[in-house]
């Protein structure tokens, strides 16, 4: 479990998360809404410890990760994939390449189970006969499935997505969070989704924590979203579109 306690976060003098507080329960996908820089992207870098709040804690499973150090982050970050807005794919390695990089680099497996974890991904991402590919070849929706299947390399407890519609198409869209809805059925997953696009919320999250002006303004089941009475809930509800 994931549990924001009164976090406070700025950059030089601007706050960017006022006292925000949001649990992250395991098995389960919980999206955070919010307009565009309004520090969707931040919260999942202090749940990964990359970055330190001003004031807060951050518990991953009752630990607190603001008080660690830097090696003592690592079995903690193991726990949780990642999947970035960009992908972070790297260029000049085919996708079989790109999927088992981490664990040749982090885990003293044999070749053979490697080549077995990477197998695994490639089926479960429907990405069989691009195994030699590069992901110049690739499209959007191939490419964010190859970054899902390197997140999930680790066998984490939970996946963090970055704007994981974000570029693509309806289909491929679709697709993506279809696959999300997925992992948590077959693989027991949890998720944190952070997102702009409201229809992603109602496709696949269970819950839903809507940050606006640095608060979180709703945090409930996500059919009860329809019920809020906040002026910017009421907008997004009726528009679908997120501005500040
Ligand atoms: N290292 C930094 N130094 C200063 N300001 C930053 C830094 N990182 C982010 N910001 C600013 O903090 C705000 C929140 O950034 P963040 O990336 O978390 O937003 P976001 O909600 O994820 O939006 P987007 O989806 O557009 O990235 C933005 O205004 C951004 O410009």
């Amino acid at each position: 479990m994931i549990e924001l306690q009164n976090v406070s976060l700025r950059y030089g003098e601007r706050e960017i998360l006022d006292n925000v507080s949001l649990t992250i329960e395991d098995n389960k996908i919980k999206a955070v809404l919010g307009p565009s820089g309004v520090g969707k992207s931040t919260i999942l870098k202090l749940i990964l410890g990359l970055i330190k709040p001003n004031s807060g804690s951050i518990l991953i499973d009752g630990t607190d990760i603001t008080r660690l150090k830097e090696s003592q982050l690592y079995p903690i970050r193991r726990k949780m994939g990642i999947v970035f807005q960009g992908n972070a794919l790297f260029d000049s390695m085919t996708i079989s390449e790109n999927l088992g990089f981490f664990l040749r680099e982090n885990l003293n497996l044999n070749e053979e189970e490697t080549r077995r974890r990477v197998r695994e991904q490639v089926e479960f991402a429907g990405l069989e006969g691009y195994e030699d590919a590069l992901p110049e070849n690739l499209s959007g929706g191939m490419k964010k499935r190859v970054a899902i299947g390197r997140a999930l390399i680790f066998n984490p407890k939970m996946i963090l997505f970055d704007e994981p519609t974000a570029g693509l198409d309806p289909v491929s869209s679709k697709k993506i969070l279809s696959l999300i809805g997925e992992l948590r059925k077959k693989n027991d997953l949890g998720a944190v989704l952070v997102t702009h696009i409201i229809d992603d919320v109602f496709m696949v999250a269970d819950s839903v924590a809507v940050l606006y002006k640095g608060q979180i303004i709703f945090d409930d089941d996500t059919h009860k979203l329809h019920e809020s009475d906040h002026p910017f809930i009421r907008s997004i509800l009726s528009d679908k579109i997120l501005e500040q």
